[in-house]
């Protein structure tokens, strides 16, 4: 018998309401006593006084019974809805306890949930993430997680990976003269299809995590060009030190900031350039890597002073950020200008300087769902002249699902079918669930991309118009660092311009498709990447045995994300990462 368990649900602070949410068995006797009431109406809201162990009323609640198991839990739930604040629930929950539950560790009401197959770990994962996100847009992309679009994509690939293993087992047991002539052909096909769909899934996900965890952005440039200044504009705050001094910043300044319904984390850095000072230098070289390791620069320039070699040092250093979104900025456009760089000075990144600016949207449908969806197709249709074999071979098995999870032995015939076979119903299932999402999908209008150079085909240098006079707002997608214009802006005027490049950066990149919210889900799709990859190797060397063993692995690494086998260690990593109450 699990222990019943109680915790405030509801956030610590003064609030209209707080929920103390008790889950097991005891959870309706205790409610009972609590209220010293005889019976509770499953998912009825009833008002009551609540009661200490001495008989005395010490307030007035809201109770709601969940009945096991149609509960978030999955177990008996009551949720005493006291008022607000630190006194009422907090007392509530002392007689709660004092009735016989024990106080939940952080994330033990969504263990049970997942434990009681209420959820997989992927929609656990995404309750935690959403609780802690910061923008809508995280938000929206952890609701379509909740809702199980992620759960669905890797019930897919996995169904589709034992069919594969399903077709070589048959192989296995023919003698090589026999094999079925098109089954090793469609068994790399569906490979190749299911690389690429984690390839794509996994790429996507690394290149957006700036959704989810607040997008880098990095102010990079020679000293004194203004740099502080327009950070200090852009949070409406003095944070940085300004000063007319060259190199007055040395440690990266890392502050948060809300644009539109993005997080961005805004970095200042040191100033660059060769310098004698060694706590100068050390503070450059962190500049060089915030530089690295942003999703956007905003490199800057100062109007009131001629091109220099720091300047050229600069543009060097940006275009070694290959495939980096680049905001160009010309600041102290109040002050008289002598920023006049020659074509040659600016080489490469001549436009950058005197295009005009121009946006780009480049469509790309991101239907891993359809990608899935054929997958299957073709899987099934070879899937079936297999299963048709082995129901001929009179094999006896044990229908369990878990059988393919075993990677010491080498999966037998009976297994793959077993496994095969019930993964079938899960895979109509799921396949009306891809329909209806694919249907969604199609009148959803794809957001621009940019991950690669090859994504920016040339559209763009048709509204390539020179121009030297001042100029709006910074550009759209362009080829990686090339083709922007600078923002003429003053720190203090000018820096919504900043805001509103980013705004509409970032917005292209909002795009609405499925997504990996997280390291663990990242990291376990690579592993059944690189499974997968080795195993179309075994395949075209026909060595069967490996290749089989090469896609348990994969099969193991995928479900990692929604049940996983090696669950105690992940799910204790997991779970108490969420916060109390949840
Ligand atoms: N008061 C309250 N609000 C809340 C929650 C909660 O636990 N309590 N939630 C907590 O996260 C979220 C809603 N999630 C929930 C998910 C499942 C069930 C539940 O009772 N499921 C049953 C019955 C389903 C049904 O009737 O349709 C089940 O799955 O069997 C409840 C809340 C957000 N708001
Ligand atoms: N007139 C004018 N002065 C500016 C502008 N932006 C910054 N300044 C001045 O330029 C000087 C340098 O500004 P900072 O913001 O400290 O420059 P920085 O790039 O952070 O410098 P380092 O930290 O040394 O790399 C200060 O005296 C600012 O007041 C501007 O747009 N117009
Ligand atoms: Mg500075």
């Amino acid at each position: 018998m699990s222990e019943t368990i109680a915790a405030i649900a509801t956030a610590h602070g003064i609030g209209g309401i707080c929920i103390v949410r008790i889950s097991g068995e005891e959870a309706l006797s205790i409610a009972l006593s609590l209220s010293h009431r005889s019976s509770l109406r499953p998912r009825y809201a009833t008002l009551v006084n609540l009661f200490d162990a001495s008989g005395e009323a010490f307030g007035e609640a809201i109770l709601i019974y969940f009945k096991a198991p149609h509960s978030f839990t999955g177990e008996d739930v009551v949720e005493v809805q006291t008022h607000g604040g630190f006194t009422a629930s907090s007392l509530a929950l002392d007689a709660v306890l004092a009735l016989g539950a024990r106080i939940a560790n952080p994330g033990e009401f969504s263990k049970r949930a997942f434990l009681n197959g209420k959820m997989d770990l992927s929609k656990a994962e995404a309750i935690s993430d959403l609780i802690n996100s910061r923008s809508q847009s995280a938000a929206k992309i952890l609701a379509r997680n909740l809702r199980g679009e992620l759960a669905d994509f890797v019930a897919n690939l996995r169904a589709a990976l034992v069919k594969t293993l399903a077709f070589v087992e048959v192989c296995i047991d023919y003698a090589e003269d026999d094999l079925p002539s098109d089954v090793l052909q469609n068994s790399q096909e569906m490979l190749s299809q299911n690389i690429a769909s984690l390839e794509k899934i996994t790429r996507i996900s690394r290149s957006r995590r700036g959704l989810i965890e607040g997008f880098k952005v990095a102010i990079v440039g020679k000293p004194n060009v203004g740099k502080s200044s327009i950070l200090n504009s852009m949070l409406s705050f003095s944070r940085a030190i300004v000063s007319d001094e060259a190199g007055t910043t040395r440690d990266l300044i890392e502050e948060s900031l809300q644009i539109g319904t993005h997080l961005i984390r805004i970095v200042d850095t040191a100033g660059i350039r060769h310098s004698g000072s060694k706590l100068e230098s050390i503070g450059i070289s962190y500049s060089l890597r915030a530089a690295s390791e942003a999703d956007v620069i905003l490199a800057v320039f100062d109007a009131s002073r001629e091109w220099d070699a720091e300047d050229a040092q600069i543009l060097k250093i940006l275009r070694e950020q290959k495939g980096k979104k680049i905001i160009y900025v010309l600041n102290k456009c109040d002050l008289l200008r002598k920023f006049h760089p020659s074509a040659e000075d600016l080489g490469d990144d001549l436009e950058a300087f005197s295009a005009k600016n121009f946006a780009v949207k480049n469509p790309i449908s991101e239907n891993f769902a359809a990608e899935n969806l054929k997958q299957s197709q073709t899987c099934d249709a070879s899937l079936n002249s297999c299963a048709q074999n082995l129901k001929a071979k009179n094999l006896k098995h044990d229908l369990s699902a878990q059988n393919f999870t075993s990677i010491n032995s080498a999966p037998t015939s009976q297994t793959a079918l077993a496994n095969s076979i019930n993964l079938v119903g899960q895979n109509s299932a799921a396949k009306a669930g891809l329909a209806s999402l694919n249907t969604e999908r199609a009148t959803v209008s794809c957001a621009a991309e940019n991950f690669t150079q090859d994504d920016f085909k040339q559209n763009s240098s048709n509204s390539i118009a020179p121009s030297s006079s001042a100029i709006n707002s910074a550009g759209q997608n362009t080829q990686a660092n090339s083709i922007f214009t600078p923002l003429e802006i003053s720190a203090n005027e000018g820096v919504d311009q900043i805001l509103t490049a980013l705004e509409s950066y970032l917005n292209s990149q909002n795009f609405d498709g499925l997504m990996l919210s997280n390291e663990r889900q990242i990291l376990s799709c690579e592993s059944a990447l690189a499974a997968l990859k080795n195993a179309s190797e075994r395949l075209a060397c026909g060595e069967l045995e490996l290749f089989a063993f090469e896609i348990n692995r994969a099969i193991e690494a995928i479900a990692r994300i929604s049940r996983p086998f090696e669950r105690d260690e992940i799910l204790d990593e997991m779970f108490s990462n969420f916060c109390l109450g949840k």
